[in-house]
């Protein structure tokens, strides 16, 4: 289990999370909702590491890990998608994905399962980052990730701005990786993609959880404070 208790992060004096309390459980996708500006990425960045504790403690595996940098997490198994996918534009996709095999070596994902996995990235392998669509993009960065053989992903609005059949491949990819064990944080600022994949549903506001569900608590009320805080739910 990877676990944030009581977590508190600051870009320089202004505190963006207050007392966050959130459990990644293997196999479970969850779903952290909220408008712009609410705590999602910075409260992926903390599990990462990428973020430092300003209070409370970062655990994985029942190890207090809060004290440990994002190059040691990723080794121990934690992943993160960021938002802005990060491709070396430079390399083709297949040497993005070979990168990864240079830095975390073999392991469960090969070339061959993230290709069976993301069957348009095998015919894309040689094209340079650059010329890759969004969605391309996106599977690439899912895939770079699952090469460093992670057990809890970190997925930053992996949809955000993809045309319906990309984001409905996506999310048949993830309920895969799901199924093979993986613990999954899902950032989304609207409930269509978690709909289809969540077991929990965290909502943040200001930096603080303020509701927290499983998948059949999810109705017209979550809906509800979503639009209310952000006002373009789809
Ligand atoms: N690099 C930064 N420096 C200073 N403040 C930041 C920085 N990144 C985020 N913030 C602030 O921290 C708060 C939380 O931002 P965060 O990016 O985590 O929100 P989010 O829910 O992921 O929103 P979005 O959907 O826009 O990415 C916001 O008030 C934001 O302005």
């Amino acid at each position: 289990m990877l676990e944030l208790r009581n977590a508190e992060a600051c870009y320089g004096k202004a505190q963006a999370l207050h007392q966050v309390a959130l459990a990644v459980r293997p196999g479970q996708v969850t779903a952290l909702v909220g408008r712009n500006g609410a705590g999602k990425s910075t409260t992926l960045k903390t599990l990462m590491g990428q973020m430092r504790l300003a209070g409370g403690s970062r655990w994985l595996d029942g190890q207090d890990v809060s004290t440990l940098a994002p190059e040691q997490l990723s080794r121990r198994g934690v992943a993160l998608v960021p938002e802005d996918r990060q491709i070396f534009a430079g390399l083709s996709a297949e040497e993005n994905l070979q990168l990864a095999t240079v830095s975390h070596g073999a392991g469960p994902w090969t070339l061959e399962r993230v290709y069976t996995l993301f069957p348009r990235l095998r015919e894309r392998r040689s094209a340079q980052g650059t010329s890759l669509s969004g969605g391309e993009q996106q599977m690439l960065a899912i895939a770079r990730a699952l090469m460093t053989h992670p057990r809890y992903l970190l997925l930053d609005e992996p949809t955000e701005g993809l045309a319906p059949v990309i984001v409905e491949q996506i999310v048949a990819a993830i309920a895969e990786i799901r199924t093979a064990g993986m613990g999954i944080v899902l950032v989304e600022q609207n409930l269509h993609v978690p709909r289809q994949l969540a077991d929990h549903y965290v909502l943040l506001d200001s930096g603080r959880i303020t509701w927290r569900g499983g998948r059949d608590d999810v109705g017209d009320a979550l809906e509800d404070m979503l639009s209310g805080l952000s006002g373009h739910v789809a």
